[in-house]
């Protein structure tokens, strides 16, 4: 019996700042210790046709790259809008309204066919999406454990220790956050790095460097590397017989 967690929800200090690397470089490392692993994108925006005038979303396209087990786009992301804009008012503009029940029946669709299911959000931790809920609520109703990504550029330290306020205050578990240099020429990078690991009391999942790969399948090996799935996934009180993965990504069955 494999004992793994449900999955994760990755939140970010902000848009654009690694939750889609990191999202794809924890389902490779999953990929790779032979745990069947899926991303979800309960809610995308910003899309463009493809050849055959299909909406495609890059993050969705990510995951499903990264992820173990195949599945179309409508299978892990019930809401692709449009617009690359706040995502309840690119639904707005579709005449369309974001609900929680069919983004929790995807949820429970996915867990069905994986271990795990690492479901990203839509850009910070509280992003509204529709009159009465948000981005947090969504985290809430899906209870998971949150890992952050704390994109390192200017800023960083405020954005990622209010986030974390807020991650608690939803009753949520903070299970790690990832460091995502997205600013190769950021000043003290070191600095503040170290001071988020002062500030911060969860473990530092790993810190992806600057990445410059425009590829994103080798960006997402790459960031992989970066990642410590057993300080994830381990912990020292494994019962006996279970299996985990151990630091370098290979299932192993726990010492008796
Ligand atoms: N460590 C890194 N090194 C180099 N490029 C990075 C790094 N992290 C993120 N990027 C790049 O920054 C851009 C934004 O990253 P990503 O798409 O993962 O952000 P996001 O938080 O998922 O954004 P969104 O809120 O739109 O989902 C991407 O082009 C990605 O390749
Ligand atoms: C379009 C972008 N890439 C994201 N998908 C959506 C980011 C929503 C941010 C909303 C906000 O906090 O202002
Ligand atoms: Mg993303």
């Amino acid at each position: 019996m494999i004992a793994f967690p449900r999955g994760w929800f990755i939140t970010g200090t902000d848009t654009g700042v690694g939750k889609t690397l990191s999202s794809s470089a924890l389902l490779e490392a999953l990929g790779q210790a032979g745990v069947r692993a899926i991303g979800m994108k309960p809610v995308a925006s910003g899309a463009e046709p493809d050849a055959h005038g299909m909406l495609v979303n890059d993050d969705v396209a990510r995951l499903q790259a990264a992820s173990s087990i195949d599945a179309p786009a409508s299978a892990i992301c019930p809401y692709l809008f449009r617009l690359a804009i706040a995502p309840h008012l690119a639904a707005m503009a579709e005449g369309r309204e974001i609900a929680l029940e069919p983004i929790l029946a995807t949820y429970a669709a996915l867990r069905q066919r994986a271990d795990i299911v690492v479901v990203e959000g839509v850009g910070g931790f509280r992003v509204p999406l529709g009159p009465d809920f948000d981005t947090a609520d969504l985290a809430q109703a899906l209870d998971l454990p949150v890992i952050l990504v704390v994109g390192m550029r200017l800023g960083c330290l405020n954005h990622a220790l209010l986030t974390i306020e807020a991650i608690q205050a939803r009753g949520l578990t903070l299970a790690g956050w990832i460091a995502s240099s997205i600013d190769p020429d950021m000043l003290a990078a070191a600095a503040n790095l170290d001071t988020l690991h002062r500030y911060i009391d969860a473990p530092l999942l790993g810190h992806v460097p600057y990445l410059p790969e425009p590829d994103a399948n080798r960006q997402r090996v790459a960031a992989a590397r970066h990642l410590d799935l057993g300080r994830l996934l381990g912990n020292p009180h494994h019962p006996p017989g279970t299996a985990y993965v151990t630091e370098h990504n290979s299932v192993a069955a726990s010492p008796d």
